[in-house]
This record gives structure tokens, C-alpha cells and sequence, in this order.
């Protein structure tokens, strides 16, 4: 087995460590050269086939950026197909799905998803990266149940989830049948991942926000529990994430999971305030990361003072990174929030 640094694994699971460790979502893509030139002539589902090629994209901000871990380029409709969900991802929009689920029939004839058959080329790429190349932890990720869901009804991107959320409460045998397929997608999906050598995983739940705490009590929570109650046995740092969801933060917190992953909106002292005492992770706002360096520097080592006050902090964008953001100000970043972070530390505790 390689020897990886495990810093960020230690911050997940709640320990104090000698920095706080930081990625960022959306780090594998977007503003990098390489990637860009490589986007000239391939397209994600392009890239994601071909594992040394995606392996590379995958290492490349852990190279460029020095982050402490590595997320895999990949996306959350990447095992819908698998499902009998004609999924493309057409540029400038996002992921489209020409058959929609708008029926009990459309959830019903959905199949089962299975990773060795469906997505030979995620696995692939995971064992070149973890074999051969990391030597940080490499974090797998899956689309949540209600976030996959809203693309699957809505048919592509969507700004107020009408189509989802009506379908949800008219017709809730179809809504929990859908979500326990899902779940069961999700679930094996992310066996193989950490199978095949991720150390850690996220389940985005991007667009759950949409829904009020009583809807997401009776229509997600269950399925959120079921998923990480049974993915406890594999036994490495589970995260969850969602946007434009403070309301449901403490809701998260209930979760058997082990990290909270928030956006800019909640102030990691907030949340700590209400309760929140599990390892956190975020929350840089990523728009500030095209403002000035001096703002930058301000707003990121409050963040970093108010991680350090309980044990357990990854360092995140509140979410992905925006494709017009400089490199050099992500490679910035990260040498800002290592080395403040160890000078902290070591002044502090
Ligand atoms: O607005 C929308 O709803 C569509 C968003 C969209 C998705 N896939 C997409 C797009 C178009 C685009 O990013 O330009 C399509 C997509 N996914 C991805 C890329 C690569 C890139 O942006 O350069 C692209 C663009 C590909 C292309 O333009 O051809 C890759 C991706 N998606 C994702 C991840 C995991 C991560 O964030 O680190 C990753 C891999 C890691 C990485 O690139 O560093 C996750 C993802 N994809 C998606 C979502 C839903 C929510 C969201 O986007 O904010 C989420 C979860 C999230 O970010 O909260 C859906």
C-alpha cells in the first residue's frame, strides 16, 4: 500500500492536527490550463473512459495546488446511465436527460445500477490513482438521491425544482421508490469507489436546500440515514454537502455521518453555536476567490480561526470553484491557509 499523508482523513474523523487541510470542489476541472487544453478535444464523459487520461486531470491540482487531497474527476450523473437514463452533459448548460422520470411506470422500469459492468472506467481510474500515483487521500463522491432526483424529473438544470417537488408530494410511493433506487445506486456505488481505493467520500446534495425542514424530514431524511448507516462499514470519513441549506444544518448534524460540508452562508461559529459539534467542512464563498487578494487573505483566515476552535476542519469552498478563477490564486490559497493554520496551531495548543 502507498503511504499517503493522512492529515485531512484525521481532520475528518475529529483530531487536532498540525495544519488544517484543505481541497476544493470542482478543483479537477474548470481554470486549469492543462485541463482546458484536454476539454479542446475531449469531453467529460470523454475523459471520464479513459482512466490514465482521468487519472491525470484528477492529480493535477494536487500537483499544481498542493491540496491534501484529491477528488475524482468524474460527475454525479456519471452512473445514471448505468440506471437506463439517457444522460448527456451538453456544454454551457449542464446534464440533460432526454427520457425524464414523470410516472410510477418511468421509476418502475429504472435498473438496477452495478458498478464493475456500468462504470469499469471510474474503478479503473480510482486503482491508477491510489496505486500508482497519490499521496494523498483520494475522496470518491455521488450525487444525493433528492440532487440526482431533480435533474432525473426535471430533465436538465432547474431553478425552482417545480416538476420535483410537485411530483414528490402527489405521488410519494413513486417519490420513495425512487429514492430507494437511487439509494441502492448510491450505495454500491460508492462500495466500489472505496473498493477500489478512495479514502474518503462526499455525497452532494446540492439542491436539497429547495425543500423547507418538514418536507425534508418526511421526503430525504430517511433515505440520507439509510445511506450512511449502511456505508458506516467501510469504515472512512463520510461527508455531506448542500447548498443553500442552513435551515437543514442541524437536521445534516442528526445524520450517522461524519463531516458537515457547509456553503458561505453559515458562519462555521454560527453553526458551532447551534450545536454543531461534529467535524465541519468549507466555507470559503467562491465568488471571493475573483475579488482582491487582501480580501481573500482576511476572510480565509477568519475561517481557518474559527475551524480551529473545535477539533476537525477541512478547508473548502462553500462550493465549486468558478472556471474564470486564476490558478495561481488557488495555489495562493492553499500555501495562505497551510501555513497560518501551522502557525496557529502552534501558538495555540
Ligand atoms: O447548473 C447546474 O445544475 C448544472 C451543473 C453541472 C453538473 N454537472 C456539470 C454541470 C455543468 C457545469 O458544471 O458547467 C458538468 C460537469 N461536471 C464536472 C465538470 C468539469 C468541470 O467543471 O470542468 C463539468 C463540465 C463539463 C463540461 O462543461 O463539459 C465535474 C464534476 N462535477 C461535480 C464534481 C465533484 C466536485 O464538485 O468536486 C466534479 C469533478 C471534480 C472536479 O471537477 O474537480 C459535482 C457536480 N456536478 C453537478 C452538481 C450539481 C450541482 C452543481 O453543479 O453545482 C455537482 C455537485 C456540486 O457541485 O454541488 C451537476
Amino acid at each position: 500500500m502507498r503511504k499517503i499523508n493522512d492529515t485531512l482523513l484525521r481532520a475528518a474523523r475529529g483530531e487536532r492536527t498540525a495544519y488544517t487541510p484543505v481541497w476544493y470542489m470542482r478543483q479537477a476541472g474548470r481554470s486549469q490550463p492543462e485541463y482546458r487544453k484536454i476539454k479542446e478535444k475531449y469531453s467529460l464523459e470523454e475523459i471520464t473512459h479513459q482512466p490514465e487520461l482521468c487519472a491525470y486531470v484528477t492529480h493535477l491540482p494536487v500537483q499544481n495546488y498542493n491540496v491534501d487531497a484529491a477528488i475524482l474527476y468524474k460527475d454525479i450523473v456519471t452512473p445514471l446511465p448505468g440506471m437506463g437514463v439517457d444522460v448527456k452533459i451538453k456544454a454551457g448548460i449542464g446534464p440533460v436527460i432526454s427520457n425524464p422520470i414523470r410516472s410510477t411506470k418511468d421509476v418502475e422500469a429504472l435498473r438496477e445500477f452495478n458498478p464493475e459492468e456500468h462504470v469499469p472506467f471510474v474503478l479503473d481510474t480510482i486503482k491508477i490513482l491510489t496505486e500508482e500515483q497519490l499521496d494523498v487521500p483520494l475522496i470518491g463522491f455521488a450525487g444525493a438521491p433528492f440532487t440526482l432526483a431533480s435533474y432525473m424529473i426535471e430533465g436538465g438544470p432547474s431553478r425552482n425544482y417545480s416538476l420535483t417537488k410537485s411530483f414528490m408530494v402527489s405521488e410519494p410511493q413513486a417519490w420513495f421508490m425512487l429514492m430507494d433506487k437511487l439509494a441502492d445506486m448510491i450505495i454500491v456505488d460508492i462500495k466500489a469507489q472505496v473498493g477500489a481505493g478512495a479514502k474518503a467520500f462526499q455525497i452532494f446534495d446540492s439542491w436539497v436546500g429547495a425543500l423547507d425542514k418538514e418536507d425534508y424530514r418526511i421526503f430525504i431524511k430517511p433515505v440520507m440515514t439509510r445511506i450512511f448507516t449502511e456505508l458506516k462499514e467501510l469504515d472512512v470519513p463520510m461527508i455531506t454537502f448542500g447548498v443553500g441549506a442552513s435551515h437543514l444544518a442541524m437536521d445534516w448534524h442528526d445524520l450517522p455521518v461524519d463531516v458537515i460540508g457547509l456553503d458561505w452562508r453559515l458562519p462555521i461559529k454560527e453553526a458551532r453555536a447551534m450545536g454543531m459539534t461534529k467535524p465541519v467542512q468549507g466555507n470559503l464563498d467562491p465568488t471571493l476567490l475573483l475579488a482582491d487578494w487582501s480580501v481573500i487573505e482576511e476572510r480565509t483566515k477568519a475561517i481557518i480561526d474559527q475551524g480551529l476552535e473545535i477539533p476537525g476542519h477541512i478547508f473548502n469552498l462553500g462550493h465549486g470553484v468558478f472556471p474564470s478563477v486564476d490558478p495561481d490564486v488557488l495555489k495562493r490559497l492553499t500555501t495562505l491557509i497551510h501555513e497560518y493554520s501551522a502557525d496557529q496551531v502552534k501558538a495555540r495548543f
